[in-house]
């Protein structure tokens, strides 16, 4: 039963694919509140108002996914939860249009003093001379960040007749002209544009972008707007320049402290803000819940998502192709870490045959994973399984071969130690199953499933039976079991599945047989 808590105010109707499981159980509780039982929880559904930190990660040892219902996941430490192989997913696209109508809608009432105005009507005022607006038509409309908001903030400006100058270093010159806007520096939009609004993540480039030295570049009587994040125009500097006049005015969304206090900027007449409104529109709250909701419940039921921030992206169909493997090679990684039990200075993987033709990356990160698993505390996945390999110093490599030994597709996976190597190789045969057909040098034939045993033995007359019949005397039945060797009467290994775990006395009594070398429980 998994249990999910859902931190902030989230679209009922859209939570419907997880209220729906019935192997789910949904709290709705603020994280701070103790009946959020936090180290039950199991997936985390946020907005912007909860800050997932790295204290309160450590506070949800089972913590499997965070859900962030909206854009910015600068509330979240990524890089945290990353380390603890948590995936944290967002809703990219569902607030979009919410948010760019916000900012237009910000961009006309600022230009217009309609709040100002509104405000004296209320207080049963009539003053008209008050309030001499600007018109939009004709003036240049600087866009600095040109992703989803910016670019749908940027046509209904357009149709203002408005004309738009934007800064975005990932935009081509080619997008910027199929767009119908102008692609500038970020010194030309300061200098040419007279409203001048942000829409990039808050980052460590991007947090304080707008400071005093961009705002002396701009023109008197310049505007700004904020529907992103608080932050990326520093407050400080943007307070000193509509103090000393040079900026005409200001409409913010967002703040660099929410909610804001006791901020200067909000003495101003000519500031304009809202409570963080962009994305608060029943269709964007609909949809931003509803995209991860149903991606939250594709996780738990252990299909692929696609709207991760720190998993590699894979499609629905491309995952169904690449299960199988995916399997596999977590059992092979899992079985080389129960066979191998120094420490590892390299770890390298070879594919061949159609496997190389999928998304191998994705394969490795899963054998990591599956290596991992049973070797270090913290819960190693496709997330994290890279960095955490590269903490303790392995080298992960990935090769491509031509030679998939007779097999359609092969796998081969390479573990180094300081003093020895161990080699396994799996394929996967279609209305089979997978089998590990080669292990430290024996080729051999087995299901990587359930509880084995390997035993590296003396080939010589006698010692299968001898092993048969000490787990018969203890009541184990042997389900499968396979043979390998090299040459008659050299080494050899055998691996037995049981349909339960081999105990440590039976075990033991096992070890102390002749032309026994050695021997590994394997579970899988
Ligand atoms: N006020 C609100 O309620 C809402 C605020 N937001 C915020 O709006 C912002 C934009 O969201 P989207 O358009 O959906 O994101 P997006 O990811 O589609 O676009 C961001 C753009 O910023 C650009 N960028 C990155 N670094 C830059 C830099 N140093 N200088 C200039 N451009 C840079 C990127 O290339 C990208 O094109 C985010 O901060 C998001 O959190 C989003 C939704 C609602
Ligand atoms: O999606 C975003 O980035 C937003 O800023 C929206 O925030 P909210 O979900 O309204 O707290």
């Amino acid at each position: 039963m998994f249990t999910i808590l859902v931190a902030d105010s989230i679209s009922k109707e859209g939570l419907q694919p997880l209220l729906e499981m019935t192997n789910a159980k949904v709290i709705q509780k603020k994280v701070t509140d103790p009946e959020s039982y936090l180290d039950e929880i199991d997936a985390l559904l946020v907005r912007s108002a909860t800050k997932v930190d790295e204290a309160l990660l450590d506070k949800m040892p089972r913590l499997k996914i965070i859900a962030r219902a909206g854009v910015g996941v600068d509330n979240i430490d990524v890089e945290a939860a990353t380390r603890k192989g948590i995936v944290v997913i967002n809703a990219p696209d569902g607030n979009t249009i919410s948010t760019a109508e916000h900012t237009f809608a910000m961009m006309a009432s600022m230009m217009r003093n309609i709040p100002q105005a509104h405000q004296t009507v209320k207080n049963l005022e009539w003053q008209r001379n008050d309030f001499i607006g600007t018109e939009l038509f004709g003036k240049t409309l600087g866009i600095l960040g040109m992703g989803r908001i910016g670019t749908e903030l940027a046509k209904r400006a357009k149709a203002f007749g408005m004309n738009i100058h934007v800064f975005d270093p990932f935009l081509t010159k080619d997008r910027a002209g199929k767009l119908g806007v102008e692609l500038c520096t970020l010194d030309e939009v300061l200098e040419h544009a007279d409203i001048i609004t942000v829409h990039t993540p808050l980052t460590a480039e991007t947090k304080g972008l707008i400071n005093e030295h961009a705002l002396s570049k701009t023109k008197k009587g310049v505007f700004f707007l904020n529907c992103a994040r608080g932050g990326i125009i520093d407050e400080q500097a943007l307070a000193k320049y509509i103090g000393n006049g040079h900026v005409a005015g200001a409409a913010l969304d967002v703040f660099e402290t929410e909610p804001p206090g006791e901020n200067p900027l909000l003495k101003f007449d000519h500031v304009i803000a809202t409570p963080h409104l962009g994305a608060s529109t029943k269709e964007a709250q609909l949809n931003v819940a509803s995209q991860v909701s149903k991606e939250v419940r594709l996780f738990l039921e252990e299909k692929p998502v696609s709207n991760s921030i720190n998993l590699p992206a894979i499609s629905k169909d491309i995952y169904e192709k690449i299960r199988p493997f995916h399997q596999m090679s977590k059992q092979m990684g899992s079985i080389l870490s129960q066979c191998i039990k120094e420490g590892i200075q390299e770890l390298s993987i070879t594919y061949s045959g159609t496997v190389t033709e999928l998304e191998t990356s994705y394969l490795t990160k899963a054998t990591l994973a599956g290596f991992f698993k049973n070797r270090i505390a913290v819960n190693v996945n496709e997330v994290n399984a890279l960095l955490t390999a590269k903490e303790r110093g392995i080298t992960v490599g990935e090769k491509i071969s031509a030679d998939p030994f007779g097999y359609a597709n092969c796998l081969t996976v390479t573990a180094k130690a300081e003093e020895k190597s161990f080699v396994i190789r799996g394929t996967y045969i279609d209305n089979y199953g997978p089998r590990i057909v080669f292990l430290n040098g024996f080729n051999i034939d087995f299901l990587p499933e359930g509880n084995l045993l390997y035993i590296q033995h003396r080939d010589r007359p006698g010692v299968i039976g001898r092993v048969g019949k000490i787990l018969g005397d203890h009541s184990i039945n042997i389900a499968t079991m396979q043979v390998g060797r090299k040459e008659i009467g050299g080494e050899a290994i055998m691996v037995l599945s049981f349909d339960k775990p081999l105990d440590d006395h039976s075990l033991a009594l096992l070890n102390q047989l002749d032309d026994i070398v050695s021997l590994n429980r394997i579970h899988l």
